[in-house]
């Protein structure tokens, strides 16, 4: 077991007293609000939330766990990750650091390693790590490149059915938007994912075809009764606008599911007025965006020899501001395209406050891991603390943010449905037989 600063009890019922919640990830409680935080006692009978009281209002005969004001968030939705590429690091790292760098290993090692079984470990690895840090949902694409679309989905469904009660995962797929040319592939690829429950993604790129590539996904995604979720303009070149494209074709198309974008990296390049068209007609065609801050900050603007410029991450705030669903996620860990991470939604928070300066006020910024993600992917009763809901909580010493965002927190607590779990993380040496040291 890892040390942990507080132990609760081990009781059917009992009080969480004088905690500090962040007032962005909780639903129907009302309290003082001092920078998106309030303090409130929070009582739990047999794994749900069963109410949300004054701070030191709790009845006194219940058991109760004295937080001395110590911070209690939801678990952790995370949004946008690669679990079919995580730690393959040690076996194929990144040459340079760079986009093309990763995209070249990460082909080379999808092609002489990814069997059932090898994405099977590391996804595994990931989900115990993600588990142990407070997760509870996640979203993660899947290299779909045939032949690994079959063999990537059929993992997923199959964690996905074993991890049900501890995270709920979704799945994206992700192949270059030029392969659907490919009409026998195009088809095979939409009948995996419409039966594994997934959605359809893919990689957008500048090209006088990127339009009816567009208006093909969107047909086959409202013919099969998915949801889109596409990497777009993740490239310092301003003249990458295929965001505008995707709007465009969500508003041409009348597209009725959800739509989502990630990195958006270029929007950030771009002459103030080109970006706020795009921004404006994003909220209009509601499509929802997630920033990757870690993963854009160590690829975008590395040329060697050279100090980084910009930080590589999308316009979150102007987003945010005209009225767009935005969050943040962990994107890849320990592979080509990032090579650290652990899929630690605290540490995604710290970095993305940091990054995108999220801070001062910090009053909402705690959504961007809570509520704001499970929104997005269609889970409005995951990601907050609400009465009702099941107590699935990270427990805090930190009491306010500058104790939260100046230390990894890894004395917290996690409780999964009212009962502390064992958060020791596994241990890189399990992956030495399939990834090497
Ligand atoms: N940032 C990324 C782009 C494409 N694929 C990835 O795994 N990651």
């Amino acid at each position: 077991m890892t040390y942990s600063f507080i132990s609760p009890p081990n009781a059917g019922r009992f009080v969480l007293s004088n905690a500090t919640l962040p007032a962005a990830a909780v639903a129907g409680y009302e309290a003082p609000v001092v920078e998106g935080l309030v303090r409130a006692d929070i009582v739990i009978a047999d794994g749900v939330i069963s109410a949300l009281l004054p701070a030191g209002g709790a009845p006194v005969e219940l058991a109760k766990s004295d937080l001395k004001e110590g911070m209690v968030w939801p678990c952790f939705a995370d949004m946008h990750t690669h679990l079919d590429k995580g730690h393959i690091w040690p076996r194929n790292a990144n040459p340079d650091g760079t986009f093309p760098g990763a995209l070249e290993a990460v082909r080379a090692d999808r092609e002489a390693n990814w069997s059932a079984a090898d994405v099977k470990k590391r996804m595994e690895f990931s989900l115990r790590s993600a588990y142990a840090h407070g997760t509870s949902l996640i979203r993660t694409h899947l290299d779909s490149l045939a032949p690994q679309h079959r063999i990537s989905f059929e993992v997923f469904a199959e964690m996905r059915d074993v991890w049900k009660d501890r995270i709920a995962l979704q799945a994206v797929a992700l192949f270059p938007m030029e392969n659907m040319a490919d009409a026998a592939y195009f088809a095979d690829l939409v009948t995996v994912v419409r039966e594994k429950g997934g959605l359809i993604g893919g990689v957008t790129r500048m090209s006088g075809d990127l339009d009816s590539q567009l208006d093909m996904l969107f047909r086959a995604a409202a013919e099969n009764g998915l949801d889109v979720d596409l990497h777009v303009d993740e490239t310092d070149d301003p003249a990458a606008e295929t965001l505008k494209a995707i709007a465009q074709a969500v508003l041409r198309n009348r597209f009725g599911g959800k739509v989502t974008a990630g990195h958006c990296c270029s929007l950030a390049r771009q002459d103030e007025e080109t970006a706020k068209r795009t921004v404006d007609l994003v909220a209009e065609a509601g499509v929802a965006i997630v920033s990757l801050p870690m993963c854009n900050t160590y690829l975008q603007d590395r040329y060697p020899g050279r100090t980084p410029r910009w930080r590589g991450v999308t316009l979150f705030k102007e987003l945010a501001a005209a009225g767009v669903a935005t969050a943040v996620a962990s994107d890849n860990t320990r592979d080509p395209f990032y090579a650290y991470g652990d899929l630690d939604a605290v540490e995604v928070f710290r970095e993305a406050v940091r990054i995108l300066h999220l801070d001062h006020p910090l009053n909402t910024a705690a959504r961007v891991v809570t509520t704001s993600p499970a929104d997005i992917l269609g889970r409005p009763d995951m990601g907050r603390i609400a009465v009702g809901a099941s107590a699935d909580l990270v427990l805090f010493s930190a009491r306010r943010w500058s104790e939260f965002l100046s230390r990894p927190q890894s004395d917290r607590v996690v409780l999964r449905r009212g009962k502390v779990i064992d958060r020791s993380l596994p241990d890189y040496r399990e992956l030495d037989s399939v990834v090497g040291a």
